[in-house]
């Protein structure tokens, strides 16, 4: 730990823009569907607001220091668009990870389907006629049949936090700032902020996430043994008198 003036470190997580599953409210996993031509307004514009030199502007390019990205094209194509107004000269020596571990919840046989049709089709499989009236399946408890169930994506989740804490461990250490970009998905983000802070994910961590919704995660006291979720991350006025450029 160090008590040093540095910013402290953050992970500022992005759900990709609008997709038309996104829109309808099908399970996303595997199918590799582009952006609509609003997601793609949308992450363009977030980038531009996010991303900058100016005060207003909540992430500066020199502070980014890794960029984890999801293998589906909406992710990446998420992380196309937010980088996209940052200086190329900048850009270009930012790291951007493509990472398995951060892929969205496999949703298995589910993939395409909306909550009430993966409810019918599990009715019509026989599953599910011993819960209590008004319960139904419940992929925190249930998980997806031929996908993951909560503890493969705890495993998976827990090396990627490994990652980005290691990443966040130095830069305390050289004492020098670092943001950290992750770009993925509805569930998996949720899955990412819940395990920040070591909750299990057998049960709904009640996280709420938006197609191109942004968010922060960081650590108390400077600390990486202390991570937290920021909330009030996303606001963009400096804290403090030093370093405020206004
Ligand atoms: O598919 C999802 C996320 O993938 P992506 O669009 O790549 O971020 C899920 O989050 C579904 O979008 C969502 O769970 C589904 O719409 C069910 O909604 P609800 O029944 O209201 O929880």
């Amino acid at each position: 730990m160090t008590t040093a003036k540095q910013p402290c470190p953050r992970v500022i997580f992005v759900r990709h823009g609008q997709t038309e599953w996104s829109k309808s409210g099908q399970h996303t996993s595997r199918t590799d569907i582009d952006l609509t031509d609003f997601g793609v307004k949308q992450m363009r514009n977030t980038g531009k607001h996010l991303i900058g030199d100016v005060h207003t502007n909540m992430i500066k390019p020199k502070s980014i220091t890794h960029v984890f990205v999801s293998p589906r094209l909406r992710a990446r194509h998420t992380a196309e668009l937010l980088l996209e107004s940052v200086d190329p000269k900048i850009r270009d020596q930012i790291p951007v990870v493509i990472d398995e571990d951060i892929r969205e919840w496999e949703y298995g046989d589910y993939e395409g389907l909306k909550t009430a049709e993966i409810i019918e089709l599990r009715k019509s499989r026989g599953l599910d006629k011993d819960l209590a009236p008004g319960d139904t399946w419940n992929i925190w408890r249930d998980g997806c049949e031929g996908g993951e169930i909560h503890t493969d994506v705890k495993a998976r989740l827990d090396r990627f936090i490994s990652k980005i804490q290691a990443i966040h461990a130095k830069s305390i250490e050289d004492q020098v700032a670092s943001d950290v970009i992750v770009i993925a998905h509805g569930h998996i983000l949720r899955c990412f902020c819940a395990r920040w802070v070591q909750r299990e994910l057998n049960r709904n961590p009640q996280l709420m996430l938006d197609a191109g919704g942004v968010g922060v995660l960081s650590y108390q006291h400077h600390n990486v043994n202390e991570p937290a979720i920021y909330l009030a991350g996303a606001f963009t006025v400096p804290v403090e008198e030093e370093g405020a450029d206004f």
